[in-house]
């Protein structure tokens, strides 16, 4: 109970605004219990003149009062239903805003140790449940217990002493509520991690449909998706089985209670004491208080089963971003694009789930030292696992470096907004990212409010307009992640227009050339070229064909920077550059002879002509 009231507290808050709202709701439900306790003395009423006396002129008078009364309960109703729905949905999108906002701003490390399809449902499953405890649950509590006050009242005010008597069996729902609480919590929870594995089986086996079929997977893609079906279905079956039995229980509980009414009623008419009207108003009183006390009693286990929804959003919640927007950022100035890098030392967060224990590693980056200047291309490169790509990572502020500092024209990173960053920091990943929607939309969010015309120059300059236009729709074809009809190659191609149009005056490159085959890989060069130019560009890749033009070339190795020079310097100097160059070793052959060589072996469209320094 006390992780309940923990889950109560961090979740109320979000109510704000809308606890106006929740009172009315609650104003409704007590007003219609009044109207229904109105229409229960009315119907004992009708029973005890109109019914037995048969007359019909005793009829009209509370015949027409019911009439009203069940007008105004209905309308009261329908406000009262329509608002705590309205009340709950809206409690539902604040907080699903609020958790998505926060998982946007978690750094990369925390997608790699979560399974997409179980974020998914806890942005969706386990919202709701939260709702049911803190919006449905307050507003529910509070009308049962009205009614219950209502309806034990009125059952008071026919016959005490009846009431009384049918009064000491409630403790048993409450007995029955908390036998349960405890085993339906754990049947909730894992049916929430159940779902949570079938979004993930599901999510992933299409992304992953063409190694599926490739590899003749999909008797294994079956399995993997039926053990954790079953692991669902078991789950959801005990979770009914136990909700089932409560149920049912309640109704044991309920039939005993009608009983000892019906017993002690015909007792008291047999004595004389008692009118029909009068018992059978009484009994309608005892069956409306059920309904309230029984939700009173289940009460704890929506509670229970919410918290385990709460426990898995607190996780989300708790995941702290890595990086943070200083509290006095020095203000925006003309970006020239020095980068400084000095004596940087990196290592991952460690997994804070004790059940995905890891070793304590070494750091991924240690003491790395370099600068570049405005119109630089500094090439990063080194072998698998060396760090590369976490200096990408750095440099474009997804992390902070343990130790040293980097620098954007000489302030540390850390001392400007993010978003200054991101905006002077254009990163272009190795495999181009694809937002559902058109070509248009795709290159123009590289700068908001770009003209058609300036989405067209980017396009053109990266190469890109010509298979545009080629294509039915032009600018105006829809792609979406995964699912784009268009090539390796081309997508990259829509990300250096994309980059272009940013016009950042520094340019992250990640492995660009990474996943192309050469024909491909040579058709972004001369794009890449244009968008690098006037910039200053840091290019992490394992392709050195571009590494004769680069300024410096930086030689990392096991997170250290091993050398630093010209691609001739360090073929002559270095082992570890020489062995990764092996297929660049020979010194440059005049521009003019390579690029007749490589035009002519090329045949693609005007656009993607190749000038290529082999
Ligand atoms: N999210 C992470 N959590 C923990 N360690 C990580 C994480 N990402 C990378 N590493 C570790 O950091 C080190 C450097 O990785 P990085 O991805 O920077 O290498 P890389 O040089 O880019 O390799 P490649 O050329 O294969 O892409 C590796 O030892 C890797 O295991």
């Amino acid at each position: 109970m006390r992780e309940a009231r923990a889950a109560f507290r961090r979740f109320w808050p979000l109510t704000r605004g809308d606890r106006g709202w929740m009172l009315v709701v609650v104003a409704c439900v007590v007003v219609s219990a009044l109207a229904e306790t109105a229409a229960i003395l009315l119907f004992a009423h009708l029973t005890d003149t109109a019914l037995q006396e048969g007359s019909l002129s005793a009829f009209w008078g509370p015949a027409g009062a019911w009439l009203g009364v069940a007008v105004l309960g209905a309308l009261v109703g329908y406000l009262g239903n329509s608002l705590a729905t309205w009340t709950a949905e809206r409690f539902v999108l604040r907080l699903r805003a609020n958790v998505f906002r926060h998982v946007q701003d978690l750094p990369p490390h925390f997608f790699q140790r979560h399974r997409r399809g179980d974020l998914v449902e806890r942005l969706t499953g386990d919202v709701e449940a939260i709702e049911q405890m803190v919006v449905s649950g307050v507003v529910g509590t509070i009308s049962a217990a009205f009614s219950a006050v209502f309806y034990s009242a009125a059952a008071l005010y026919l016959r005490w002493d009846l009431a009384l008597a049918t009064f000491v069996l409630a403790p048993l729902f409450l007995l029955a509520a908390r036998r349960f609480s405890g085993r339906i919590r754990q049947a909730a929870q894992d049916e929430r991690v159940a779902d949570g594995a079938i979004t993930s089986v599901v999510e992933e086996s299409l992304g992953n449909v063409v190694l599926t079929q490739a590899y003749n997977r999909r008797r294994d893609e079956e399995r993997r998706l039926d053990r954790e079906a079953r692991a669902w279905m078991r789950a959801s079956v005990r979770g009914a089985r136990l909700g089932e039995m409560y149920e049912q229980f309640v109704e044991v509980v309920e039939t005993l209670c009608v009983l000892a009414v019906v017993g002690l009623g015909v007792w008291e008419i047999s004595a004389g004491r008692m009118t029909l009207g009068a018992l059978l108003a009484f009994a309608a009183f005892i069956g409306y208080l059920y309904p309230p006390v029984r939700s009173l009693g289940g009460l704890g286990l929506t509670v229970t089963a919410a918290t385990a929804g709460a426990d898995r959003i607190a996780e989300i919640l708790d995941a702290e971003p890595a990086v943070r927007d200083p509290a006095v950022p020095v203000p925006a100035w003309p970006v020239r694009g020095w980068i400084g890098c000095h004596d940087v030392t990196f290592g991952y967060p460690q997994d804070p789930d004790p059940s995905r224990p890891s070793r304590p590693s070494r750091p991924s980056l240690e003491g790395v030292t370099f600068t570049a200047g405005p119109g630089e291309l500094i090439l990063v490169t080194g072998p698998s696992g060396a760090g590369k790509s976490t200096l990408s990572k750095l440099l474009t502020r997804f992390y902070d470096p343990d130790g040293g500092v980097i620098s954007l024209d000489g302030v540390p990173l850390t001392d400007v907004p993010l978003e200054f960053v991101r905006e002077n920091v254009a990163l272009l990943p190795q495999q181009t990212l694809v937002l559902s929607g058109t070509i248009r939309e795709n290159i123009g969010c590289g700068r908001p409010g770009a003209t058609d015309t300036e989405i067209e120059e980017a396009a053109r300059a990266a190469a890109a307009h010509a298979f545009i236009g080629a294509l039915p729709e032009g600018y105006d074809t829809r792609i979406a992640p995964g699912t784009a009809a268009l090539s390796g190659g081309q997508l990259q191609r829509i990300g250096i227009a994309r980059a272009m149009l940013r016009a950042a005056p520094v340019l992250v490159l990640d492995e660009p050339t990474a996943g192309l085959d050469s024909v491909a890989a040579r058709q972004i060069v001369r794009p890449l070229r244009r968008l690098m130019s006037g910039r200053t560009t840091i290019m992490i890749t394992h392709d050195l064909s571009l590494a004769p033009d680069a300024d410096r070339v930086l030689v990392v190795d096991g997170g250290r920077l091993v050398d630093t020079g010209t691609h001739d310097e360090l073929v002559g100097r270095c082992p570890a550059y020489a062995r990764l160059a092996e297929p660049w070793p020979r010194p440059r052959p005049s521009t003019a002879r390579a690029t007749a060589t490589a035009t002519a072996r090329y045949e693609g469209p005007a656009d993607d002509t190749l000038v290529l320094r082999l």
